[in-house]
């Protein structure tokens, strides 16, 4: 039987039709946009003790393969076979289901695959051919796989392939491979549509054909914070369905000149000494942030700057809000409709309305600006666990200048359930633009001077004898380090888009809905 209940189909395992009877005695209510593919099933391979039905006559049979929602947001495949003696009634079914599944028109068909074969524990290419290949076969996307060779080589080679032939652009690796493809995505469509991003006003054009996605890196905070869990097949499965989840991102400029994009964590002090220091132990592997912040900890420089930001007044929460952005986030639905409407009206000039700059100066130990959670396993619920993934705004988080003390107290609430932004040298703004200056380029307007002055914040920093504390950070934007402390960053609402449909609510409520489900059908 399959049932139609809130304008989604469902199909119900136990009883499809009187004569067509399920292999395995399994209850399983899966809705259609979770199978991932029916196939017709040679029944003597799965043949099992079925009794006197096996003697009277041929049996026909078709499997299905679907979604089976597991623990902690990992999803897996599993499938049930169908057998009945009517090889009408059979092939029928098999039909009717193919039908079904090709009206599912958001699920990718042709897909463009990078491999970086060193990144997270160097077992990308191992992990894509077990694990990912045989489920897109099995789903019948087809696949040009590059694995890449050095780094920038995605990125180059989306400014040459015809990206408009595929529904996705699908990468191996971490954070860092995931930064390298999304900037040859956007730039691409930029350069295609004849757009500056050197002007830190343009607005930039959406990228709404290719989709991106990744798995297997050492922080995976992107995964973590769409999905929940960094797991290949998981993520696999998403791209499969065809799940869709719009993504803000932040272009960072200097002087007018586009430096990078980001979509996890800006971050300057603490994080950005982390990163520089990390980036000398990539051969310790992912045990190197934890190493570099430690050192970084005990190091707990602080750092003079002025930051003008204009709250992001659109959006209807705060980074105070309990309630975390999840799957269907209302919050994000609104600014969808907001961005939908702006479009309709202004194209895509949209008019900078001359809203009031709030400007902050101050003595700083960690400056992050995020535009998700930054859940990951080393902060469960991230740097700002109610930021938003598609609501146009960025959480921008200004740890003061404070005790060695109170900055450990600080970080160890990233680990537990208490508040971080709760102590009185923390301040977190909901924004939509910000700029930074430090203290050392504004006290250096002439460029040849701050060559200068440049060369002597590095000479300080590499020589601990020297007390000096008028250096410049760096900034981490989303793991790769930016050569200017002076920045000015624009969140571009929903510019991207990911296989992935946010963090659904824990398995357990799913379960007990199904049940209901069931029991409000029968
Ligand atoms: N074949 C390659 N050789 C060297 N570097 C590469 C290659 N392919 C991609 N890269 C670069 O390697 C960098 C790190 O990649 P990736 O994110 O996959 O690794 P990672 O060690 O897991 O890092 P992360 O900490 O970001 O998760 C990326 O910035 C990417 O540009
Ligand atoms: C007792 C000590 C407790 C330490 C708690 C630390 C909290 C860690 C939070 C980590 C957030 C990481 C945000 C992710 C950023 C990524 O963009 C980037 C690229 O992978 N990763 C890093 C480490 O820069
Ligand atoms: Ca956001």
């Amino acid at each position: 039987m399959t049932v139609k209940k809130s304008g989604k189909l469902f199909i119900h395992f136990t009883f499809l039709t009187t004569s067509i009877v399920p292999l395995q005695n399994r209850n399983c209510f899966v809705p259609i946009s979770e199978i991932i593919a029916v196939e017709e099933t040679e029944f003597n391979k799965k043949q099992r003790n079925i009794g006197r039905w096996q003697k009277m006559a041929k049996l026909h049979a078709f499997t299905v393969h679907y979604v089976k929602k597991a623990r902690n947001h990992r999803w897996r495949c599993r499938d049930a076979t169908f057998w009945c003696v009517d090889e009408h009634l059979c092939n029928q079914w098999t039909q009717a289901l193919k039908e079904l599944l090709e009206m599912q028109k958001s699920r990718p068909k042709q897909l463009l695959v990078y491999i970086n074969p060193y990144g997270g524990k160097r077992q990308g290419k191992r992990i894509y051919e077990q694990k990912v290949a045989p489920l897109f076969s099995l789903a019948s996307i087809s696949t040009d796989v590059v694995v890449t060779e050095h780094a920038n080589h995605a990125k180059d080679n989306l400014f040459e392939v015809n990206i408009y032939k595929y529904d996705g652009v699908v990468c191996v690796g971490g954070d860092g491979m995931f930064s390298e493809v999304m900037h040859g995505l956007i730039g691409r469509m930029q350069k295609d549509s004849g757009i500056d991003q050197n002007n830190p006003k343009a607005s930039l054009v959406q990228c709404n054909i290719c989709l991106v996605f990744y798995f297997s890196g050492s922080t995976d905070c992107i995964c973590y914070s769409t999905v929940g869990i960094s797991d290949p097949v998981t993520s696999a499965l998403h791209i499969i369905v065809g799940d869709c989840q719009p993504l803000d991102v932040s272009s960072v400029h200097h002087n007018n000149t586009f430096l990078k994009y980001s979509v996890s964590l800006l971050g300057y002090g603490f994080y950005g000494d982390i990163l520089k220091d990390s980036e000398k132990k990539r051969w310790m592997g992912p045990m190197r942030y934890d190493y570099s912040g430690f050192k970084t900890f005990l190091s707990h420089h602080y750092y003079e700057g002025t930051i003008a930001y204009q709250p992001a007044k659109q959006t209807h929460g705060s980074p105070r809000d309990k309630e975390s952005c999840r799957m269907g986030c209302y919050i994000c639905k609104q600014s969808e409709k907001q961005l939908a409407e702006q479009n309709k009206e202004h194209g895509l000039k949209h008019e900078e309305g001359e809203e009031e700059w709030k400007v902050i100066k101050g003595k700083f130990l960690a400056i992050n600006a995020v535009n998700m959670s930054c859940a990951c396993p080393r902060s469960p619920k991230g740097l700002s666990p109610a930021a938003h993934l598609a609501d146009g705004s960025a959480d921008l988080i200004l740890v003061r200048k404070c005790s060695r003390f109170n900055f450990l107290r600080y970080l160890v609430r990233h680990t537990n359930q208490d508040d971080q932004f709760d102590f009185p040298f923390v301040d977190v703004y909901r924004v939509k633009c910000f700029q930074f200056t430090s203290k050392l380029s504004e006290d250096n307007e002439s460029n040849v001077m701050d060559i200068g002055k440049k060369r002597f914040g590095q000479f300080c920093r590499d020589h601990p004898a020297c007390c000096c504390n008028i250096v410049n950070s760096t900034w981490n934007c989303d793991g790769e380090t930016l050569d200017s402390s002076a920045i000015e960053v624009r969140v571009h609402c929903q510019l991207m888009k990911l296989f992935a449909r946010g963090i659904e609510e824990d398995c357990k409520d799913e379960a007990a809905h199904s049940q209901s489900s069931i029991e409000q059908l029968l």
